[in-house]
């Protein structure tokens, strides 16, 4: 059991201590990004950083001609830029193209955090404006979103739970926790609204402009692939963009009942509560994994109540309403009941075709209106289904050279769905069918070797658990000898990219797929 500190019952002395303990917090982050640039990590990122700069246009390189790698934290790059204003670029309208191109070279999903130092500051870069149009067209940098425009108030959470100006100070870190990575695509910009979703989203919206206030806790529930992840990233983004410093930690659940047994296991669990209390806002995904899970309930129990009761925020999402949630302890349900409960439905069609022309406009994939209909008229319960068919469509026309039309879309969807509906596919399954296909025994496929063909097979088998299973990130690691959600993320981002571009990986997966959605028909 793990030892809890009492609730204070005089909560203003609580607040003093917390207060204390944030600033140390802050001030640690702040100074390990500004001085330690040694270790092998952040040599590497140095020496990326030249051929970063050299993948980027000229006019996206303007704005990152003074500023410096400071460092490479796991998943985090800490870049330190002269200003306040080249910071707001680099984390709007520059965050995915940077992000894409580390990711690319260090192979695995990179976030950036923007640190600004004055001592950066050039004339030139006292006015960047100048610079960016006095080189390459403007249409090279990626449209401004509504939050690139978003004021940037400037302003953080104290631990009373209000806004205070931000005096931190210009070096501090202004992008929250490094190891908590929001995906840059699960924004509100990128999400589409229809009835089955329009309550939630506004709930989200609501709670991401006033954390702590609107409705505490928000919890959204539904189906898989209907949108609650992306709607939590999302709320993420919002407060960030809004609220300066504000601490966000984004985490599934069962990456949270993990850190509970290390915590246990290492007796440490004063780290475990400084990391998901001495936050702003917490969004925990797929809260249904903490059912029959006492140790890791109990920790969530004091988790929820001490956020609540400094009225900072708690998001949560559920594959079911709490009251369904039956091996959840009652005292959490009814918890869960204090803010607002909110569904997502799986969308009508007019959504869907609105979400595909979304994403083929984001991804710049090329597809008819009539195509984008059908594909929308034949999936529909799964958001990720939905996005996944698009993928199939434009990557089939893309190897084979061809035009999307309406005769390339139904034989893929020929493929994709079969005859009688869709067969239970599981992760067992497609293990053993990638590896035989690839004639490895499953050990192999799901052990540590790493050359390059055991690499590309097991990445191949996780992008179709992603695809054809309901199964979440770090539950897919699990099923390949324990590895960490982000393998499991960049090898879906890897073989998605390859499959428009390798008749290899087309024909494998395709070939995959329709092997074990024949097997999983079979009685
Ligand atoms: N309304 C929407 N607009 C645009 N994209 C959407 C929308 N809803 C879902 N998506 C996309 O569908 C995919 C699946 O969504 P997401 O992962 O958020 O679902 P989920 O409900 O969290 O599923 P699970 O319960 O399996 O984790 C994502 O790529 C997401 O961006």
């Amino acid at each position: 059991m793990l030892a809890h500190p009492a609730q204070p019952v005089d909560k203003g002395v609580d607040r003093t201590t917390r207060t204390r303990e944030h600033e140390a917090h802050v001030d640690s982050a702040a100074g390990t990004g500004s001085t330690n640039t040694g270790g092998s990590a952040n040599r590497e990122l140095d020496a990326l950083w030249p051929t970063i700069l050299d993948s980027l246009a000229p006019n996206q390189r303007v704005w990152l001609a003074t500023s410096k790698p400071v460092m490479l934290a796991e998943s985090t790059a800490v870049i330190a830029v002269p200003n306040e204003f080249t910071r707001t670029q680099l984390e709007g309208r520059l965050r995915t193209r940077l992000e894409d191109a580390l990711s690319d070279s260090l192979n695995r999903p990179i976030r950036i955090a923007v640190s600004v130092d004055d001592s950066l500051a050039t004339d030139e870069t006292n006015d960047p404006q100048l610079a960016i149009t006095a080189d390459a067209p403007v249409e090279d940098v990626e449209p401004a979103t509504a939050f690139d425009q978003a004021p940037n108030i400037n302003t953080s959470f104290n631990q009373q739970g209000a806004l205070s100006t931000n005096i931190q100070g210009s070096t501090s870190l202004t992008t929250g926790i490094p190891d908590s990575p929001l995906n840059p695509r699960y924004t509100f910009e990128t999400f589409v609204i229809g009835s089955s979703n329009r309550f939630a989203h506004a709930a989200a919206v609501a709670v991401a402009e006033a954390p702590g206030k609107a409705y505490n806790p928000l919890l959204v529930y539904g189906d898989s692939g209907l949108g609650k992840t992306h709607l939590l990233h999302a709320i993420g983004h919002y407060v960030r963009s809004l609220y300066t410093g504000a601490k966000i930690r984004y985490v599934s659940s069962e990456a949270f009942t993990n850190d509970v047994i290390n915590a246990i296991k290492d007796a440490n669990t004063a780290a475990l509560q400084r990391r998901y209390r001495d936050v702003d806002v917490l969004l925990i995904d797929d809260i249904q994994f903490l059912e029959g899970k006492q140790q890791t309930q109990e920790e969530f129990f004091h988790t929820f109540n001490t956020l609540h009761n400094a009225n900072k925020q708690i998001v949560i999402s559920s594959d079911r309403p709490p009251k369904r949630l039956t091996q959840l302890e009652d005292r959490l349900r009814n918890r869960f009941e204090w803010g607002l409960l909110t569904d997502v439905q799986p969308p009508d069609l007019e959504t869907r075709i609105a979400i595909l022309r979304k994403k083929a406009a984001a991804d710049r994939l090329h597809a008819p209106a009539d195509v984008l209909e059908f594909i929308a008229s034949r999936i529909q319960t799964n958001i990720r289904e939905l996005e996944g068919a698009l993928i199939r469509v434009t990557a089939f026309a893309s190897i084979n050279h061809q035009e999307v039309d309406m005769t390339l879309a139904e034989i893929v969807l020929k493929d994709l769905i079969p005859e009688g509906g869709e067969p239970q596919v599981t992760a067992g399954l497609i293990i053993a069918q990638t590896a035989s296909y690839h004639s490895f025994s499953i050990e192999d496929l799901c052990g540590p070797s790493r050359t390059r063909a055991l690499v590309t097979a097991r990445q191949i088998a996780m992008y179709l658990c992603r695809e054809l299973t309901d199964l979440s990130l770090p539950k897919i690691g699990q099923q390949f000898g324990g590895r960490d959600h982000t393998t499991v993320m960049n090898a879906e981002r890897r073989i998605r990219k390859d499959l428009a571009e390798r008749q290899t990986t087309y024909k494998t997966v395709n070939e995959l797929t329709m092997r074990i959605k024949q097997q999983a028909k079979q009685p």
